[in-house]
């Protein structure tokens, strides 16, 4: 059975982030995950956690100004610097909050730019060199594009060659059922090809991306393939609730 995470950037807003993590508690999950921590100290984060017994599953890389429209930097040749010093703001949040991976966002560029491609490359040694040594893995997602267009990593395939590539022990894939769907379709086959470079996963209904189970796909299914192919990782519920999170929690439970 998969360990479920929150996403607290998507589910429980109906409270403040930090009030989140006890509403997770309380729903019934004992993992979180989140897009950015950065808005916080890293002592209030690691606070909630351990008053409620919470695992941290996942968090991103600093972003770069996601108001102003980044979507990462790795992928960006000429934000090098700020991507390194983005790693170091991770790792001081990885070591206050235990997590065990960290996803690194590719940023918006073209896959035939080859600046940008080296770039990415050159950021994705950087950043499993620093992050190994903190015993941590870094996963990277392929994104689709109807809901962030321009993105860098557009393709499974794509990722999957470079992650063989580049032959770093900590380097996985993100397995977003969501976008996988949206890509590509062919979930289960992309699940059972992947499933040695998979380092986390998350859900949501395609292509509403609400609770799992009200859209297009056997959600059910899917988690029970996990369950099949060995999968002992977490699945972030990625998604945004229809009405009030809470309400809308008994898809999981019937994986209790
Ligand atoms: O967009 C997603 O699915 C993600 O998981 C990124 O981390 C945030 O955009
Ligand atoms: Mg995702």
């Amino acid at each position: 059975m998969p360990r479920f995470a929150a996403n607290l950037t998507m589910m429980f807003t109906e409270h403040e982030f930090l009030d989140r993590f006890a509403a997770a508690k309380k729903a019934g999950f004992d993992a979180v995950e989140y897009l950015f921590p950065y808005d916080q100290p890293p002592e209030a984060i690691a606070e909630r956690l351990r008053a409620q017994g919470l695992t941290q599953a996942l968090f991103n890389l600093p972003p770069g100004n996601w108001e102003a429209g980044d979507r990462g930097l790795a992928a960006l040749p000429d934000r090098a610097e700020e991507f390194r010093a983005s790693i170091d703001t991770a790792l001081r949040y990885a070591e206050a909050t235990g997590v065990g991976r960290v996803h690194v966002m590719s940023g918006l560029a073209s896959r035939q730019d080859v600046t940008a491609l080296t770039a990415y490359r050159d950021s994705l040694r950087r950043v499993c060199d620093a992050a190994g040594a903190q015993g941590l893995d870094v996963v990277i997602e392929p994104i689709n594009t109807r809901d962030m267009p321009g993105y860098f990593l557009d393709d499974f395939s794509f990722a999957a060659d470079l992650i063989a590539e580049l032959g770093l022990p900590n380097l996985k894939l993100q397995f977003d059922i969501y976008h996988r769907q949206i890509l590509h379709g062919d979930v289960l086959m992309g699940l059972r090809e992947m499933a040695p470079i998979i380092g986390h996963v998350q859900i949501a209904a395609v292509p509403d991306r609400h609770e799992p189970g009200t859209g297009e796909l056997d959600d059910a299914r899917i988690l029970r393939e996990l369950d099949a192919l060995g999968y002992e990782g977490f699945v972030g519920c990625e998604y945004r609730p229809a009405g009030r999170t809470e309400d809308g929690l008994d898809w999981m439970r019937a994986f209790a």
